[in-house]
């Protein structure tokens, strides 16, 4: 299973009156894999969201197309998409503000596992093993995310997207709000995830040390533009435009 971007760019248009038009993504072409980890590096402002969202599906490219398993996602219908949407999952950087306030932990996973149709009788076995992946006790089901540590709900919010069994997981900056120790336990957690379920990763950072301990290889964006593609192992920080630019 891959998951690719393919000559994708994004305008965006500005301003209320003059219509202006921004675009703040030229030409991107990346490719994730299962079991593989693409490592997205850039300044804020590069265009590193805007290529994660278009690549969940959650925003549309304004040219070029976003490929899964061969099928073009603007296609897509019925069955097939439902499909994409199981295996294709997002986990964002500030998890207490992805998960709702009013709900408890275990309210939200389930209604997960409603929207897609699971039977009820099967959602206590799904969530249970959900929570073991991610090192946390049942005990939090009654909970209301305030009530949890910060690291606690970036696991409830990875345990979220492995309800489904993703086969790719878009992680933006996802420990960016947490201290250093919390981070270091999630990026562990994520690399064991992976090597034990084969899950394909696009990570998100704009930390070299974290794209190294993270990545296979390495995407690098500079406003809107990749100025780097290729093995981790030939990645160097900020790679300018056109200067380093190879094909993995
Ligand atoms: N809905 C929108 N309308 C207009 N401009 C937008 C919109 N979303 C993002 N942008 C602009 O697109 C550019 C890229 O934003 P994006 O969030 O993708 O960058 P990023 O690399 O993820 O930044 P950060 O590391 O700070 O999260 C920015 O200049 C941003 O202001």
């Amino acid at each position: 299973m891959y998951l690719r971007a393919q000559n994708v760019s994004k305008v965006y248009q500005e301003g209320l009156f003059f219509r202006r038009k921004r675009c703040v993504l030229r030409d991107v072409t990346v490719e994730i894999e299962e079991g593989h980890t693409l490592g997205l590096f850039g300044p804020s402002g590069s265009g590193k969201t805007t290529l994660a969202r278009i690549l969940a599906g959650l925003d549309h490219p304004s040219s070029g197309v976003v490929i899964f398993n061969s099928k073009e996602l603007r296609g897509m219908r019925g069955h097939e998409f439902t499909e994409f949407r199981r295996s294709v999952q997002m986990v964002f950087q500030d998890p207490e503000s992805s998960l709702n306030p009013m709900k408890t932990i275990g309210r939200s996973l389930r209604e997960v596992l409603d929207l897609l149709r699971v039977p009820d009788g099967e959602h206590e076995g799904i969530i249970k093993e959900a929570l073991e992946v991610v090192g946390l006790s049942e005990e939090v089901l009654c909970r209301f995310p305030r009530q949890l540590s910060g690291g606690q709900n970036q696991r409830i919010a990875l345990a979220r997207a492995l309800l489904l069994n993703p086969r790719i997981l878009i992680l933006d900056e996802p420990t960016a709000s947490l201290d250093v120790s919390v981070q270091a336990q999630i990026l562990n957690l994520l690399k064991e995830i992976q090597r034990t379920r084969g899950i394909g990763y696009l990570y998100i950072s704009h930390h070299p040390a974290v794209m190294r301990f993270m990545s296979d290889s390495v995407c690098e964006l500079h406003d809107g533009m990749v100025t780097f593609r290729g093995p981790v192992e030939k990645w160097k920080t900020g790679s300018t435009a056109g200067a380093r630019s190879t094909d993995a």
